[in-house]
C-alpha cells in the first residue's frame, strides 16, 4: 500500500471521496409519487400546467364586478352559486354577484371577492361593503406559470417538493436509486446485547449506532453478522458483501493494532482511496472499493463512527445518489471558551440552545474521549474546531452538526 494517499486533511479526503462518489452514481429508477419522499430527484421538472391552474376565490363570500361598486353599500343581486369544483355555465350580469367559496373558479366577468361576513343577504339581494378591486382573488399562474423549472434534479424530495409535484398532476418521479448498504462491526471483544460477559468482552454498540445513522438518512442497511478478528473471515465475508452491495460500512479494525485486517484485506482484493484522515476523533478513516461496493471502514471507538459517518458517510451516500443540494450548514456561539493545541481538525461533542436573544449557542462537551459515548449520547450537535491551534472566546461562533 505504498502509494495510498494517507495521513490527509479533512478538505482534501472529502474532495477525493466525492470525486469517487460521482465516478460510481447510482441509476435513477422511476417511482410512485408517494414513494418518492426523502429521495434525490433525477430529472429537472418544468410545469406543464399554471398554479393556480384558474382564477380562484381565497375566501367563502361573493364575487362581483368592481365596477359594480357604489360607495361604501353596494346591492347586488344574487344570480347563482359557485362552490370549489367544476365550474357552472352562470355568468352574472352586471349589477349582479355570485355566491363562492374558497378555491372555486371565479364566475366570468367577475374580478372580486367580498368575504361572506362583510356582506348581508336580503330577499335575494346582496349588500357588499366597499372591497378593493381583485381583492380576495387568486389569479391563474400567480405561484407557477407553464414552463417554469420548479425543481431541479440533485435536489431532496421534501414532502413539500413531492407535494409540489402532485400538484402539477405528476403521478410519478425519476429519483436516485438508494444505495444498498451492508454494516458490519467487527472485533473479538464484541458481544450481542442481551448475552453475557465474560471478562475482556464489550456489548456491540457500534452496530445499533450505525444502523440508526443510515436508517435516520432514509437508507435501509443490513447488518452482517459480526465479523472476528480473523483475516480470512473478514475477507470472505467482505468480498460476499462487496459482489452484493453499493457500500459496505464498517466499525473497528482499521489503525495499527496486530487484529487491525480491514486495511491488509482492502489492499489484497480490491483498492484503497485514502486511509487516515486529520480529524479528531476518526483519524484512521479507510475509504476503498471492493468489487462494485465501496467501503468506508469507520475506526471501531464509537463516537469516532459518530463523527466520521456523519460527515464522510453522508457525503458518500449524498454523492452515490447525484444528491447536489448541499446539507445546511449550521454556526452557533460558543457558550464558553474553547481551546485545542493539536492540529487535526475536531469534532466535540456539545449541547445546541437557542438564547432568549434568538441566537443559536453551543456547549461544548468537555468529555473529548472517542471511547465516551454516554457524553454522545447527551449531545445533540458536534461542535467543529478548523485544524491547528484554535482558541475562542465565548460568543465566538463555531460551526456545529446538529445530531
Ligand atoms: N498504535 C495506534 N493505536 C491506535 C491508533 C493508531 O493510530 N495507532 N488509533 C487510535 C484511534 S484514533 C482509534 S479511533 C482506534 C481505532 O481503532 P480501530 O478502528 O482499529 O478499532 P478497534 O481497535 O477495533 O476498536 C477501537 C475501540 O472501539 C471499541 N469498539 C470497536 N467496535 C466496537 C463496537 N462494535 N461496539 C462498541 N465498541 C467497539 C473497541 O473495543 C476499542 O476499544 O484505535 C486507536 N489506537
Ligand atoms: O481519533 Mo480515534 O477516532 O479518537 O479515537
Amino acid at each position: 500500500m505504498t502509494d495510498v494517499p494517507t495521513g490527509l486533511l479533512f478538505d482534501d479526503a472529502m474532495t477525493l471521496l466525492q470525486g469517487i462518489a460521482a465516478q460510481h452514481r447510482l441509476e435513477a429508477e422511476t417511482l410512485a409519487l408517494g414513494r418518492c419522499h426523502g429521495r434525490v430527484l433525477a430529472q429537472d421538472i418544468d410545469a406543464s400546467l399554471a398554479l393556480p391552474p384558474f382564477d380562484n376565490s381565497a375566501m367563502d363570500g361573493f364575487a362581483f364586478r368592481h365596477a359594480d361598486l357604489a360607495g361604501t353599500e353596494t346591492q347586488l343581486r344574487l344570480a347563482g352559486e359557485q362552490f370549489a369544483g367544476p365550474a357552472n355555465d352562470v355568468a352574472p350580469g352586471p349589477g349582479e354577484c355570485m355566491r363562492i367559496t374558497t378555491g372555486a373558479p371565479m364566475p366570468p366577468g367577475t374580478d372580486t371577492v367580498a368575504i361572506k361576513e362583510n356582506c348581508r343577504v336580503e330577499n335575494g339581494v346582496v349588500v357588499v361593503p366597499d372591497t378593493r378591486a381583485a381583492a380576495n382573488v387568486r389569479h391563474a399562474g400567480e405561484d407557477v406559470r407553464v414552463g417554469d423549472r420548479v425543481l431541479q434534479a440533485g435536489t431532496v424530495l421534501t414532502a413539500t417538493r413531492v407535494s409540489l409535484a402532485a400538484s402539477l398532476g405528476l403521478a410519478s418521479l425519476r429519483v436516485a436509486r438508494k444505495p444498498t448498504v451492508a454494516v458490519f462491526t467487527t472485533g473479538d471483544e464484541l458481544v450481542e446485547p442481551g448475552m453475557a460477559l465474560a471478562p475482556g468482552q464489550i456489548y456491540d454498540s457500534n452496530r445499533e449506532l450505525l444502523m440508526g445513522l443510515l436508517r435516520a438518512d432514509g437508507l435501509e442497511p443490513t447488518a452482517w453478522p459480526r465479523l472476528p478478528d480473523d483475516p480470512k473471515q473478514v475477507e470472505i465475508a467482505l468480498r460476499d458483501a462487496g459482489c452484493a452491495f453499493d457500500l459496505i460500512v464498517t466499525a473497528g479494525g482499521v489503525s495499527a493494532g496486530e487484529k487491525d485486517h480491514l486495511p491488509g484485506v482492502l489492499a489484497q482484493f480490491g483498492s484503497t482511496h485514502f486511509w487516515k484522515v486529520k480529524m479528531k476523533p476518526g483519524m484512521p478513516l479507510l475509504f476503498g472499493t471492493l468489487d462494485q461496493a465501496r467501503v468506508l471502514a469507520l475506526p471501531g471507538n464509537p463516537v469516532s463512527v459518530l463523527a466520521t459517518y456523519l460527515t464522510f458517510g453522508r457525503a458518500l451516500i449524498d454523492g452515490l445518489q447525484g444528491r447536489s443540494e448541499p446539507r445546511p450548514t449550521w454556526r452557533a456561539q460558543l457558550a464558553a471558551p474553547l481551546e485545542k493545541a493539536h492540529p487535526r481538525r475536531e469534532f466535540l461533542r456539545g449541547r445546541l440552545f437557542g438564547g432568549s436573544n434568538g441566537v443559536l449557542h453551543v456547549e461544548a462537551d468537555a468529555a473529548t474521549g472517542s471511547h465516551r459515548l454516554r457524553a454522545a449520547a447527551e449531545a445533540n450537535a458536534l461542535v467543529v474546531v478548523p485544524e491547528g491551534p484554535q482558541r475562542y472566546a465565548a460568543g465566538e461562533v463555531v460551526e456545529v452538526i446538529p445530531l
